[in-house]
């Protein structure tokens, strides 16, 4: 069983100061902070409907934020134009829900779809060997000329996690990774991204409900709660909170799929 690795420089990948977004009458996120550092993973919790998606989507400016700073990599994100985002955008990779791939498209060609779009990034590594180590990284090497429809659910999602690797991202934000998945599978996809991490280095930033992907992969968890970030530390430290927001996440952690 592997652990997450710790590292020690202390400067942050990302770094949100405060941030606010309402729609309308909904204040959502009313002065939410966080520091992700390098290499670490960083877990967000939170209830169904408490902004964890807005917070990402703020993040890389899917959504415009009313306030508050974000600087990913030392770059002020709500002053980037947009050539500018695009670029850093590359260095962030996304694992979103559903991790759309193309169906029409073999395992292959949804790989290639990345590299065509940022050709700067294969800094000339031929494309079929970015492709083939992408796919190694995940153990999905005998799926190159499969479609997505051959894929079972939990290999659509590492062939997601190579097509987002291929492009050599510092920092990886997954939206509910284990979401969907039986816990057998579910557990293939955390220890992925703990062997990802270990490998590569990468910081990631994990949106999830799931207090066993919790537990096995954070160094680091946030409680979104309120619009802000209610509380911080491992997960530990937070399973011996008694804050009642804080203890609702763990009152059923004896059942690895608590929602
Ligand atoms: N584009 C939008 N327009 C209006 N309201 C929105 C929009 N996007 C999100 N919201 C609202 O923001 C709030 C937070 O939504 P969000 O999707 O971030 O929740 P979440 O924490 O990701 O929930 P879940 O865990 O269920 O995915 C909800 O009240 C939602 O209705």
């Amino acid at each position: 069983m592997k652990t997450p690795r710790q590292h020690t420089d202390t400067t942050p990948l990302i770094e949100i100061t405060s941030l606010t977004k309402s729609f309308g009458t909904n204040a959502v996120l009313r002065g939410f902070s966080l520091r992700l550092l390098p290499g670490e993973n960083l877990v967000i919790l939170g209830r169904s409907g408490s902004g964890k998606s807005v917070l990402i989507k703020c993040l890389i400016r899917l959504i415009e934020p009313d306030g508050g700073d974000i600087r990913i990599m030392g770059q002020a994100v709500t002053q980037l134009d947009r050539a500018s985002l695009d670029r850093l955008r590359t260095e962030v990779g996304f694992l979103f829900q559903g991790s759309a791939l193309y169906d029409s498209m073999t395992v292959r060609e949804n790989l290639r779809f990345p590299l065509r779009r940022h050709p700067e990034r294969a800094q000339g590594v031929a494309e079929d060997s970015l492709i083939q180590t992408a796919l190694e990284s995940v153990g999905l090497a005998h799926a190159i000329d499969l479609l997505p429809a051959e894929l079972s659910g939990g290999m659509k999602r590492r062939v997601a996690l190579a097509r987002t690797l291929i492009l050599k991202p510092r920092i990886i934000l997954y939206d509910e990774p284990t979401t969907g998945l039986d816990p057998i599978t579910a557990n293939e996809i955390i220890q992925l991204m703990l062997k990802l991490q270990q490998e590569l280095g990468t910081a990631s930033l994990i949106i999830t409900h799931d207090m066993d992907c919790a537990r096995v992969i954070a160094n680091r968890v946030i409680i979104l709660h309120d619009g802000i970030n209610y509380a911080e530390g491992t997960y530990s430290d937070l399973a011996r909170s008694r804050d009642p927001h804080v203890r609702a996440f763990f009152k059923d952690t004896n059942s690895p799929y608590h929602d």
